[in-house]
Order: structure tokens, then C-alpha cells, then sequence
């Protein structure tokens, strides 16, 4: 088991899409995925990385497609973030349940649910060892919470923000749909822009390059792949600026 020696990373912004939450369920949250996701997450906590969480709402509500369905696209947005709280809500639940401690922040204010995001506080947290989840988001229409992590890893000086994907990595086209997409080891903002590799949305990348903050892409269900990362191993696909 790798100790407090071992670890590459002192600081880590996670990103969890809100589809993960749900396991095998079609909708909402699957409690013993929560309780494994926490599990991993007490395995960094243990060897002193710092992490701060994003989860996305897409097990709930997406803004796009509640448009589609006929509804105003703002409206949809802000269901969407809500969406995100409440996963943000049972995350820290399953985190406190296994002894580790946890906030949950919100770019909405929700006074009596959730603090307020406040990126000082949120530093502050995260050097006491407190898992700090950043819900709603960025607290804006339009964006994703893809956006949202890459935007709070910067903020709070994260040396690296970890994409949890159902895939491997970052493939040459989506591997879901083409079977001969290849998979890459370590690749260039610039080449995940030109190419629209949709692993992550672009305006997330956009942000990253801009100010220097490398992204791994990883699978979460795969045993062992985020305390792997956390001690330098080479999981999924790493996204920088000196890439393929
Ligand atoms: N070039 C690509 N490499 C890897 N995955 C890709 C690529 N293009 C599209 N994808 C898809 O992007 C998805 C990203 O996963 P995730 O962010 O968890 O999903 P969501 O869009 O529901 O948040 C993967 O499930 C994969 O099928
Ligand atoms: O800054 C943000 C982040 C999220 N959302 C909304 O919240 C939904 C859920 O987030 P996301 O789709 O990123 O979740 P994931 O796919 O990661 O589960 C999005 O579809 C948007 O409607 C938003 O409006 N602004």
C-alpha cells in the first residue's frame, strides 16, 4: 500500500460525472457507488493528497436536454446545478459515513443547505484535510461542470485536475462509437482543441491551456487507477502542453 512517501500529487481536483453516481441504475444515485467512490477517495485522503471534488448532475437534470425536451434552456441550467448539489449532498454523506471529513460549497447561495463558495475558506479546508466539494457548478448557465472543475482547480492552486470518464483515456475519435479510435498516452491541449477530441468540453480545455493546468483522463471504475495516479502512475491520458 503506497504511503504518504509515495504521493506525486499534493493537491488534486477530481471531477465526477453525475452519470457515474448512478451505477446501474437508469436515474438518480446508486448508494454503493457512493460508498466505493468514498472508499477511493479515503485511499488519497490517507496518504495526505488534498482533494477537491467536483460531481456533475447529469444522473438528475442536463440543462441541454430539458431544452430539447421544450423547456427555457436557463431554466434547464439551473436544474441542472441543482442537480449537482444534491449529488454534492449524498457524496458528503457517504464521505462522513466513512469517517472522512468533508464540505460541500455552492456557487448559488443556499443558505441553511450549503455554504457559499469561498476560495479562501476552500484552501483553508483543504490544508486541514477536508475533502472539499464544489457544487452548482460554476454558477452560470451555459457551462459544464467539466468548466466547473478545471475553473475551481485553478483557484485553489490544484496541481493537476483528474477527469473519472467511463472510457480509458482520450482516443483518437470516441471509442464508444468507433472501434478502431486509438488511445493516447499524452497529448496537447492544442491537438484535443483542433482535433474536438469530446472527452471534455473545449471551453474546460480553453481554460486549462490557458493557464497551465494539466489534465489526466481516467476510468473510475478500474480498482486502484486514482491512488495510482496520485503516485505518479501513468492511468488513462495525460492532457498538457508539451503533448503528442
Ligand atoms: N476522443 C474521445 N476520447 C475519449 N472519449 C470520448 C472521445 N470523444 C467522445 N468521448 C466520449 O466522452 C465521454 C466522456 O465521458 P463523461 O464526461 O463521463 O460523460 P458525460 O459527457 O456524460 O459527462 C465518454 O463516455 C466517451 O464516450
Ligand atoms: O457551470 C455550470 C455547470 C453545470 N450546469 C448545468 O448542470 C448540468 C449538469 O452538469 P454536467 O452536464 O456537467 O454533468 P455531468 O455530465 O458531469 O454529469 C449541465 O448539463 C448544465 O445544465 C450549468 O448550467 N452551469
Amino acid at each position: 500500500m503506497p504511503t504518504t512517501r509515495d504521493r506525486k500529487y499534493k493537491r488534486i481536483l477530481l471531477k465526477l460525472s453525475g452519470e457515474q453516481l448512478m451505477g446501474d441504475e437508469g436515474f438518480g444515485i446508486d448508494p454503493k457507488v457512493l460508498d466505493k467512490m468514498a472508499l477511493e477517495i479515503g485511499q488519497l485522503v490517507g496518504i495526505g493528497v488534498q482533494v477537491g471534488l467536483v460531481i456533475g448532475g447529469g444522473n438528475l437534470f442536463r440543462g441541454a436536454a430539458l431544452s430539447k425536451a421544450g423547456l427555457d434552456r436557463v431554466t434547464g441550467d439551473h436544474m441542472g446545478m441543482l442537480a449537482t448539489v444534491m449529488n454534492a449532498l449524498a457524496m458528503r454523506d457517504a464521505l462522513e459515513r466513512s469517517n472522512i471529513s468533508s464540505s460541500v460549497m455552492s456557487a448559488i447561495p443556499m443558505s441553511g443547505v450549503v455554504e457559499h463558495y469561498d476560495r479562501r475558506r476552500a484552501i483553508r479546508l483543504l490544508e486541514d484535510g477536508e475533502v472539499v466539494i464544489f457544487s452548482a457548478g460554476t454558477g452560470n448557465p451555459f457551462f459544464t461542470t467539466d468548466s466547473a472543475a478545471c475553473l475551481r482547480g485553478i483557484e485553489v492552486d490544484a496541481e493537476l485536475v483528474l477527469k473519472a470518464t467511463k472510457v480509458d483515456g482520450v482516443y483518437t475519435a470516441d471509442p464508444v462509437k468507433d472501434p478502431t479510435a486509438t488511445r493516447y498516452e499524452r497529448l496537447s491541449y492544442d491537438t484535443v482543441l483542433a482535433d474536438k477530441l469530446g472527452v471534455m468540453d473545449l471551453t474546460a480545455i480553453c481554460l486549462c491551456q490557458e493557464h497551465d493546468m494539466p489534465v489526466r483522463v481516467f476510468q473510475m471504475d478500474k480498482p486502484g487507477a486514482l491512488l495510482n495516479i496520485v503516485v505518479g502512475g501513468n492511468e488513462g491520458t495525460l492532457i498538457e502542453a508539451q503533448g503528442e
